[in-house]
């Protein structure tokens, strides 16, 4: 099977428009996974056959019946975790053949959705350049549909993007004539000083200060919070605005600013320029609007009525297109005869670019990129994460596939209607009353009612017999922007953590829903991130009890002398090089590889925690899940400390405690275990202790960031003496079981 590639299509059909290989490494692999396994099984037999007697202080036998139990629940989290290595492949287009089968008039429409919510989290610069990204596709214009959501029902955002359709008439000629990469103006000019394409440094240069006036413009109003007096030909759709529209309450308001119709727009080459929309769907205080996933139903709706293309993309607002023929490659995909006709959306992968080199969040996310997301290809699947995502309009209308579906990939909305009745008929499709009593949200659409409607949305999909391909191109197709405080990213991973989790407890868990329908490989895959949240039981546990044992001279790990200790030692030196080794492969540095540990340990005892305990309360009906929006501008002092790599916790939080209890409790546990330790008994008294004081070494050593926090940092991105305090009582409570 190595290097295999899929079959030409015979028969003299069209060409095959991609193919796929899977590497080779698979073997050796597969037998390391077999000798870690055997491994697994005997420290299960030593726990299970060493579980000391109950008797005076019964720490020990506590401790080893916990043990079992977190031992059993990492083996099992570890089977899991082989579906994400078993299987990867990789995908490759081929762009020249599908303009070789299609012409351009016979390429499908695509609808380009991107959401905002927030002009203070998001600034209107950051989501125009975003949207201008996406407008200046290398694809024909009359085909291609952009639709701005604008959740916060901003005056400002609507200014900005009234502002940005007329820098599009410039910028989008400039990039097709120049074949500007990256073509979100922003990107672009933050790039090198020097143009490394055709266009001459004048040409650049104009442009240059074009965008900065359209910068200067948004920011003023941006600030002023105020809109300018713009060309009467254009007043009609701020009129939408008055005194009494707020964020949370207004009705729904939808603008065509770009239309191909009556109002036909050219840029200064006199080319159409594509479909520009801004919706703002209704909200009222007392109705559930659902987040981003009700955003998302609604810009269905009205594309719908204003283009209905047979595509639908959808984007975030900070993450732009980075490569000006992702469509292309997508439809590479959709559009080939033999294998693309049960493809129901092809998911680009998440890359950053505000991270720095040695990120201390550990962000480069390059194995998942480079091995999961194949994996899960590999089993069919690939799951849906919420941007950077190309679906068949169908599969997200609740379609199910079968042989006979056949896509109509000239679908369309005619010219027929005028700008104005388009919008008429479009402000009704989204009322906050629109949904109710329907299957909106449920069987129709992205699905509502959990914290990651986009996964369980990509799972219904593949449960209703579609396929889906994870396309990572060399340039990377999308570039978004990563949290850069610990406190945002702990945040954003309990909401991931706590909607995975939610979705595995449910009828919608890939077990059940996914039951026949998808393969195990993939019902397992999805499960690797389902099951984050309850794998921190096992780690919170490890992170405290052997170090407490140590404290307290109670031994809970085979001697360094006995057989026992071979199978502890091989599967943790083992796993540890092997995922080191797969990090430097895939493009990460060491230290990259480090922070990223440190990283798993902070997300594990904090947000999975709390992520587990707010689902079993939300289970019981004692909390609901929300959506915090993850904040994408930094103040400059924060910058700063993040290009230095210091870590910024930012205000006070439980999981900050949690974390600093942690590892001051680690740190009492090795200064006063080892001192116990060597002046009672000596060097050989550590004989017993070995693999607890290694234990506690390491988890010191992981926790290097938060002493300095704790102890030697001054600026406003440690951590206040307040948590020292308080983590202080729960160390000294915690120590006292040990006497
Ligand atoms: O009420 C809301 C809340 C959010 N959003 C938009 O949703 C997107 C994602 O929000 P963000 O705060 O940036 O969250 P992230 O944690 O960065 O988002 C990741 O995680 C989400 C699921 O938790 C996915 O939907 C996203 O695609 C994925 O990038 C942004 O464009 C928001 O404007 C809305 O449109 N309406
Ligand atoms: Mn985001």
């Amino acid at each position: 099977m190595a290097g295999s590639s899929t079959p030409a299509a015979g028969g003299g059909g069209r060409p095959p428009l991609f193919a796929t290989e899977k590497p080779k490494r698979m073997v050796a692999y597969r037998l390391y996974a077999c000798t870690i396994f055997a491994g697994i099984l005997l420290i299960w037999v030593y726990r299970a056959t060493h579980i000391p007697p109950r008797e005076g202080n019964s720490l020990g036998w506590r401790a080893s019946l916990g043990l079992l139990v977190a031992d059993v629940l990492f083996g099992l989290y570890w089977v899991l975790t082989l579906s994400v290595r078993w299987n990867p492949i990789r995908r490759t287009t081929f762009k020249d053949r599908l303009a070789g089968s299609y012409g351009e008039d016979q390429l499908p429409g695509v609808d380009i959705f991107v959401c905002a919510a927030d002009p203070a989290l998001e600034p209107p610069m950051l989501v125009i350049s975003t949207v201008l990204s996406v407008m200046a596709y290398d694809y024909p214009p009359e085909k291609l549909n952009v639709y701005l959501s604008d959740d916060a029902g901003s005056a400002v955002t609507f200014y900005a993007l009234y502002e940005a359709s007329e820098f599009a008439k410039h910028w989008i000629p400039f990039c097709k004539n120049y074949k500007v990469e990256p073509r979100s103006p922003a990107a672009y000019f933050a790039e090198a000083a020097t143009p490394h394409d055709a266009c001459s440094p004048q040409e650049s240069l104009r442009m240059k200060e074009l965008y900065k006036d359209l910068t200067d413009r948004v920011n003023s109003v941006v600030h002023a919070g105020k809109i300018p007096e713009v060309p009467e030909s254009n007043r009609r759709g701020f009129s939408e605005w008055n005194e009494t529209i707020s964020s949370e309450d207004h009705p729904s308001i939808i603008q065509i600013l770009i239309d191909r119709n009556e109002r036909k727009t050219v840029d200064v080459d006199g080319n159409v320029l594509p479909t520009l929309v801004y919706m703002a769907r209704e909200k009222r205080p007392q109705e559930k609007h659902n987040f981003k996933a009700g955003s998302l139903n609604a810009l269905i709706r009205v594309s719908s009525v204003i283009s209905n293309s047979p595509v639908i993309m959808n984007v975030d607002c900070d993450m732009y297109s980075n490569n000006s023929e992702s469509i292309r490659d997508a439809l590479c995909f959709f559009l080939d005869e033999e294998q693309g006709q049960d493809i129901g959306f092809v998911q680009y992968p998440q890359n950053f670019d505000n991270v720095v080199h040695n990120d201390i969040y550990g962000n480069p996310i390059n194995v998942v990129n480079e091995l999961d997301h194949p994996c899960l290809d590999g089993w069919g699947g690939m799951c849906y994460y919420g941007t950077g995502c190309f679906h068949r309009r169908e599969t997200l209308c609740g379609q199910i596939y079968s042989k006979d579906y056949k896509e109509d990939w000239a679908r369309g909305v005619g010219t027929a209607q005028s700008a104005d009745e388009l919008e008429e008929m479009s402000k009704s499709l989204v009322t906050c009353t629109y949904e109710h009593n329907t299957p909106w949200g449920i069987e129709t659409g992205v699905r509502y009612g959990c914290p990651l409607e986009d996964v369980i949305t990509g799972l219904q999909i593949q449960c209703r017999g579609w396929r889906s391909v994870y396309y990572n191109p060399v340039r990377k197709g999308f570039l978004g922007m990563a949290p850069t405080s610990l406190g945002q990213i702990l945040i954003q991973h309990k909401r991931w953590s706590e909607g995975f989790l939610q979705i595995s407890l449910s009828n919608y868990s890939p077990f059940l829903l996914g039951h026949g329908k998808i393969k195990l490989g993939l019902q397992m895959g999805y499960s690797v991130c389902g099951f984050w949240a309850l794998n921190s039981l096992p780690t919170f546990y490890y992170a405290i009890i052997p170090s407490l044992c140590f404290l307290g001279g109670v031994s809970v790990f085979p001697e360094i002398t006995s057989p026992w200790i071979i199978p502890f030692g091989y599967v943790a030196v083992a796993a540890y090089s092997c995922s080191l080794a797969e990090s430097l492969q895939c493009g990460d540095t060491a230290v990259e590889w480090w922070n990223a540990q440190r990283m798993w340990f902070f997300r594990r005892t904090t947000s999975y925690l709390l992520a587990a305990i707010d689902t079993f309360g939300g289970m019981l009906g004692v909390s609901e899940s929300g959506f915090d929006l993850t904040v994408k501008v930094n103040d400059s002092q924060a910058l700063e400390r993040y290009k230095k790599g210091k870590m910024e916790f930012g205000p006070i939080s439980g999981m900050f405690v949690i974390l600093s209890t942690i590892a001051l409790f680690n740190l009492v546990c090795m200064v006063a275990g080892l001192g116990r330790v060597l002046w009672f008994e000596g060097a050989e008294g550590l004989g017993p202790l070995f693999l607890q004081a290694v234990l506690c070494v390491a988890i010191v050593a992981i926790n290097a960031p938060v002493y300095e926090a704790l102890f030697f940092r001054k600026d406003s991105g440690s951590l206040p003496s307040f948590v020292t305090l308080i983590s202080l009582c729960f160390v000294s409570s915690l120590c006292l079981q040990a006497i």
